[in-house]
């Protein structure tokens, strides 16, 4: 590199051949950011503040949490023709990017789509499965220390294509600053109703139901600890889609992508949030050191520095490995939430890649368009859950009923089966039930 660093790199470097290098990296991947016991004790309060008092405690936590004192829920709620006044309000630029990434996203949620499907037998017995959207969604987003009118488009639209009934919005307005590009991100994906609360409260809201705000199906959304722990909280009463953690990045380089353009990919997630974890895995020394250098190079011109040099102090790391059959093997075992493979044939890597939220494939693919525009969901699994579950879609908001239609043949073929089986598990109401339908 022509530049020297402006100062030392904040974050860890490893290598596979460290003794060590197994313990330093659990220690690393190491998350427990929803098991916080004051927390859960907090959340707890404010959700049985929720269900027994209902607006009155919405109305109180806002005060206490937002810094927002409002006399009535009426003040906390925006209909339809709000969001439609915030889009007219925006920029041109601002209106067509929103829509350009709308389109897109809608454009390959689309493909999502799970059908009804049946098949007959042979006896004429019929045998399928109905896909029915639910009913009432909330979608929460989050709106603490930063909005995100790309997971408005991101939690809402699947909904919309899945063909949910109706999608109620949340989003909290510390000390009452309404983001307008959030509320045109709720027009344009087609929410009917927005209520600006936040945090626990506003998911027991939504669980429960309060005079003002409807209880719902299922609550999707990322959000904070609170936000994250609520609703654990209230899985069962209503679905969830994930316990989200804090945003992840994992990048392969073969050593050919430009050092800089790596460096801000790190950045990139590492500015969400100081518990952020953005790690490059290679297999050329050389090209470790020149995104080291990048990075330190880079770092003290950036907005959210802060955030950064804590996420990459705490959670970062430039891993060197043997060869890419290990970088693959390290792929696996992390499961990131985000994957990107810069190398020159990202596609000869694909096949061996079991874990990852989403995969960015080449060198011009960069993270961040996943993040607004490309089409797939950003709701990703992070913190390693991507070894068992997937990226938030239609899927999410639609739910699957058994069908079973018997003919009078079918069912004398089946019942002497369950017949012996009821027996065998000593139901015998089970068993005469089924020997009723066998022809005698
Ligand atoms: N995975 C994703 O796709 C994705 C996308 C966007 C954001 N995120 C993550 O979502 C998170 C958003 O967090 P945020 O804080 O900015 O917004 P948030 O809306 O999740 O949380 C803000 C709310 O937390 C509550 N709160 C704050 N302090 C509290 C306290 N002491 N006691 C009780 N309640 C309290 C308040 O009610 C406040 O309204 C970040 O971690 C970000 O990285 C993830
Ligand atoms: N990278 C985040 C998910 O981990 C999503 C996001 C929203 N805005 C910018 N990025
Ligand atoms: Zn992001």
């Amino acid at each position: 590199m022509s530049e020297m660093p402006s100062s030392a790199a904040p974050l860890a470097r490893l290598s596979s051949r460290d003794a060590d290098f197994d313990a330093r990296l659990d220690a690393l991947l190491a998350w427990e950011g929803v098991s916080d016991a004051e927390v859960q004790t907090r959340v707890d309060e404010i959700i049985r503040a929720v269900r027994r008092e209902g607006d009155l405690a919405l109305l109180d936590c806002t005060r206490r949490f937002d810094r927002l004192d409002v006399a009535s829920m009426a003040e906390l709620t925006l209909e339809a023709p709000r969001l439609a006044a915030a889009f007219a309000g925006l920029p041109d630029e601002q209106r067509e990017a929103l829509e350009a990434a709308a389109g897109r996203i809608e454009a390959y949620h689309q493909r999502q789509r799970g059908e009804s499907w049946q098949y007959q037998e042979a006896d004429g017995t019929v045998l399928g499965q109905k896909v029915t959207p639910l009913d009432r969604v909330g979608v929460y987003v989050p709106g603490g220390k930063a909005a995100y009118p790309s997971s408005v488009l991101m939690n809402v639209i699947p909904a919309r294509v899945a063909g949910v009934g109706e999608v109620v919005m949340v989003v909290p307005t510390p000390d009452g600053a309404v983001n307008e590009l959030v509320l045109a991100a709720a027009h344009v994906a087609g929410v009917e109703r927005v209520f600006t609360i936040g945090g626990a409260q506003a998911v027991a809201a939504l669980a429960y139901g309060t005079e003002s705000v409807p209880r719902v199906d299922k609550i999707v959304g990322p959000g904070n600890i609170y936000v994250a722990t609520a609703k654990r909280a209230v899985f069962g009463q209503v679905g969830i889609d994930m316990i989200a953690g804090p945003s992840e990045i994992l990048v392969v380089s073969d050593g050919g992508t430009d050092p800089d353009w790596l460096a801000m990919d790190l950045f990139s997630q590492a500015e969400h949030d100081e518990q952020a974890q953005a790690i490059l895995i290679s297999w050329d020394r050389a090209h470790l050191d020149e995104v080291e250098a990048s990075i330190s190079r880079q770092l003290p011109g950036m907005e959210r520095r802060t955030i950064i040099e804590a996420s990459l102090g705490q959670r970062g790391a430039l891993i060197e490995v043997a060869d890419e059959a290990e970088a693959l093997a390290l792929v696996n075992r992390i499961a990131p939430e985000h994957l990107e493979l810069s190398v020159a044939e990202p596609e000869r890597l694909l096949d061996g890649v079991r874990h990852a939220g989403a995969i960015f494939m080449g060198r011009y693919t960069a993270e961040v368009l996943g993040d607004y525009c490309a089409g797939p969901n950003h709701v990703l699994p992070t913190s390693g859950t991507a070894r068992f579950s997937s990226p938030l879609g239609v899927y999410d908001f639609q739910k699957r009923s058994s069908i079973i239609h018997c003919t009078a043949e079918g069912a004398n073929a089946l019942g002497p089966i369950a017949s012996i089986l009821a027996r065998g598990e000593s139901l015998t109401a089970h068993a005469r039930a089924a020997e009723n339908r066998i022809k005698r």
